[in-house]
């Protein structure tokens, strides 16, 4: 089975490498042309632009930072649209539903075919092929790649219309995000009040409050690393799509729109390509109260 790849960022990087290893032929583009030089060591075809991948493959996977570059390598001279009919498109990228809808509108009116298929897990899940595929839109064509997700992922889920992918992907990642922002402040309360905070770890992770997240993050923020797997300022996109969503369904998310607004501040301190983690960092600004 042979396979388009757009966008070689930390996640399109690890799960094309991950096709190739698994025996699928691939053919890759990126914005940035030099990160296609290490997936040809590993044996992937670099193809020019979208349109050129699209033509040349049949199913072509995109994953890709954000909404406009999500809209830009569709819509956009020598983008996906010029060779898609008869074509399936996969975007597995982080957007709300509404660009995940004009995409998939313009791509069927084209005669092509498209699926949603954004992930919940980052690098080294994308790595180990663990990812969790929360996929909609055409179930013909979800069955047909199931080969591939089977490889990039360790579930998969079909969850109908358009939409309802992104829409799934947005309420994981608010919650996390939230998460995240609890899990620093409560980092930072123990190691103010005078305890150890990395026997708060060990506390948390004994209970009913433990998880993955915590445990991976939490001895890495003790030590103010933060090596992006997810960049804090996809995470704080993230938020602010989920807060939109919020918004359209009357649903009021206090809790969320701090986390924003912390997320946003660390990004206005210079932190959006750290690791989301560095939210922390906001909580270390200098303490005038005493
Ligand atoms: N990292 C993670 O843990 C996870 C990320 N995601 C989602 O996956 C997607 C990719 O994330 P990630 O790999 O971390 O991000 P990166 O920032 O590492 O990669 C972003 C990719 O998008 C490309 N890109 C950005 N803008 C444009 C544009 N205007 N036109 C064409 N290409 C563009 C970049 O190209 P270039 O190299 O030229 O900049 C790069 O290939 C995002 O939607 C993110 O929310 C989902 C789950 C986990
Ligand atoms: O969108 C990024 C999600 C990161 C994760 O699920 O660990």
């Amino acid at each position: 089975m042979e396979f388009g790849f757009l966008g070689l960022g930390i996640m399109g990087k690890a799960m094309a490498i991950n096709l190739l290893r698994h025996g699928f032929k691939v053919t890759i583009w990126n914005r940035t042309l030099s990160k296609c030089d290490e997936l040809v060591q590993h044996g992937a075809s670099v193809g020019e632009t979208p349109a050129t991948v699209v033509k040349k493959c049949k199913y072509t996977i995109a994953m890709l930072s954000d909404p406009s570059a999500a809209l830009s390598v569709v819509f956009d001279k020598d983008g996906v649209l010029e060779h898609i009919n008869g074509k399936c498109y996969i975007d597995m990228s982080t957007v709300d539903a509404d660009t995940s809808s004009k995409i998939s509108e313009t791509i069927k009116a084209k005669g092509g075919y498209f699926l949603e298929a954004p992930v919940s897990g980052s690098k080294k899940p994308a790595e180990d092929g663990q990812l969790i595929i929360l996929a909609a839109g055409d179930k013909a064509l979800y069955d047909e790649v199931l080969p591939a997700f089977d490889v990039l992922g360790k579930k998969s889920f079909f969850l109908g219309e358009v939409g309802n992918g992104a829409k799934m992907k947005l309420v994981v990642n608010v919650i996390m995000g939230s998460m995240m922002n609890a899990f620093s402040e409560g980092l930072t309360l123990a190691e103010r009040s005078g305890l150890n905070p990395g026997t708060l770890l060990d506390v948390l992770d004994l209970g009913a409050i433990s998880n993955g997240m915590f445990k991976l993050k939490g001895p890495t923020m003790l030590q103010n690393s933060y090596s992006p797997a997810f960049p804090l300022k996809r995470q704080q996109k993230d938020m602010r799509l989920a807060l939109a969503l919020g918004d359209e369904n009357a649903v009021s998310m206090p809790v969320a729109a701090a986390a924003n607004e912390a997320f946003k501040k660390a990004r206005s301190m210079g932190l959006g390509d750290l690791d989301f983690s560095a939210v922390h960092e906001t909580l270390k600004a200098p303490d005038h109260s005493s």
